[in-house]
């Protein structure tokens, strides 16, 4: 199988600009490649990992890699997918992610002996004089057709700032300027960047005359239609300070059964025959399946041991054991009153449940369990002596549990 077909075959790929010229290019090494990160956190997520992994597989193909970071374009802000404008960062905030994005990257890519570049698109789009670059790259960019893209098309009803039209002209720019400083001939990036990548094969048609190719990859959907890799808390980082591997590795542990196999094959580095035998899994060999997919990806993140930490952890709780690695949540002096705190203010300050009356519900209906017995009085009391040193720990149905303690 090539390269080409086994993306294919991963289902990893959604739309490209020219099937017959990339395949060739990507199956014989040749693809000189990007994508591009804006620091718009401290820590990089599921999609960009996804990312990641693309540009892992293509480099083991032999192609070159170039990961940008986004120092000059999250100036700006991406309105490509975003109902509404960005907050706008500082440039202290937007070094400091850039800074994290790097340390994690290097993780995944191996940057050495030339093997991949990283460069950062402030190096040029900071310098850009208003005047010359409007006379520059102006003139190749029609406003009746940008309005017509699609990212900006869910804006044209709530308001597109100038500064987010501006986006689309520089990350065109920058794809013009690696095509001329690395001879960087395709871009790749999630679905919904398809009209920014657009831009900048056209620009580098209109100025230089050449060819250059766009991939975008499949958004990881669930069967509900929901973008994966969120939880009712925000998203799954890949920095364990923020996301802990037991939580990463748990949030995979219980995916729905409809979505493991399509997880395994466009995330995990397992063969795919191995994956296309698991089809047919049915029952507690799904769920099997599911710890296959939690196991492999928290090896990849966060390395064998946390993989293998995490694994004991989940068979231990799920066997009714204390597990010396689960989550934790630290309850503050402001949740006491009189020196008790009540049960739904547990439940819900440590993020078991996502409001107040849905922990109620819990309580009452006998989901909720704290060092292994049912409490179903939503007004019962913890002292703090009762959740000092090592805490207690809570549990709201199979699958959901943290140790609660306070200092
Ligand atoms: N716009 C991309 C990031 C990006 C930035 C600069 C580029 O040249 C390319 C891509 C995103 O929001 O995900």
């Amino acid at each position: 199988m090539t390269i080409y077909e086994e993306l294919k075959a991963r289902g990893l790929i959604a739309q490209v600009t020219n099937e017959e010229e990339i395949s060739k290019m990507v199956n014989e090494g040749k693809a000189v490649f990007y994508i591009g990160f804006d620091p718009t956190a401290d820590s990089l997520h599921v999609g960009h990992f996804m990312a990641l992994c693309l540009m892992k597989r293509l480099q083991e193909a032999g192609n070159k890699p170039i990961a940008l970071l986004g120092g000059g374009t999250g100036m700006i802000g991406d309105p490509s997918g975003r109902s509404d404008m960005r907050q706008m960062m500082t440039i202290e905030t937007i070094q400091h992610n850039c800074d994290c994005f790097k340390k994690q990257m290097s993780r995944f890519i191996d940057f050495s002996e030339g093997k991949a570049l990283m460069v950062n698109n402030a190096d040029w789009l900071m310098e850009l004089n208003y005047i010359d670059m409007l006379r520059e790259v102006g003139p190749h960019f029609s406003v009746n057709r940008m309005l017509t893209a699609e990212c900006y098309k869910q804006r044209m009803e709530k308001g597109l700032s100038f500064l987010e039209f501006n986006y689309m002209i520089m990350q065109s720019y920058d794809f013009y300027e690696l095509f001329n400083r690395y001879g960087c001939n395709m871009q790749f990036g999630g679905d919904d960047q398809w009209s920014n990548m657009l831009g900048g094969t056209e620009l580098i048609r209109r100025k230089l005359g050449k060819d250059a190719h766009a991939m975008t990859i499949t958004l990881l959907l669930n069967s509900e239609g929901k973008k994966m890799g969120k939880t009712q808390s925000g998203a799954v980082w890949l920095d364990p300070e923020k996301t802990s591997p037991f939580d990463f590795f748990q949030y995979w542990r219980n995916v729905a059964d409809a979505d493991v196999l399509k997880c395994l094959r466009m995330l995990t580095f397992l063969p795919i025959e191995q994956i296309n035998e698991m089809d047919h899994w049915e029952g507690s060999q799904l769920n099997q399946a599911k710890e296959i997919l939690a196991y492999e990806l928290t090896k990849l993140v966060h390395g064998e041991e946390e993989a293998e930490k995490s694994l004991k952890s989940a068979k231990e709780l799920f066997a009714g054991g204390n597990a010396a690695d689960m989550p934790a949540w630290e309850m503050e002096e402001a949740d006491f009153v009189d020196g008790s705190v009540d049960i739904l203010t547990i439940v819900q300050k440590s993020g078991l449940a996502p409001t107040r009356s849905e922990a109620r519900r819990n309580v009452e209906q006998g989901g909720v369990t704290v060092e292994g017995e049912a409490v179903t009085d939503v007004k019962t009391l913890f002292t703090k002596e009762q959740l000092s040193g090592e805490g207690v720990v809570v549990k709201r149905g199979k699958k959901k549990f943290v140790r609660v303690f306070v200092k």
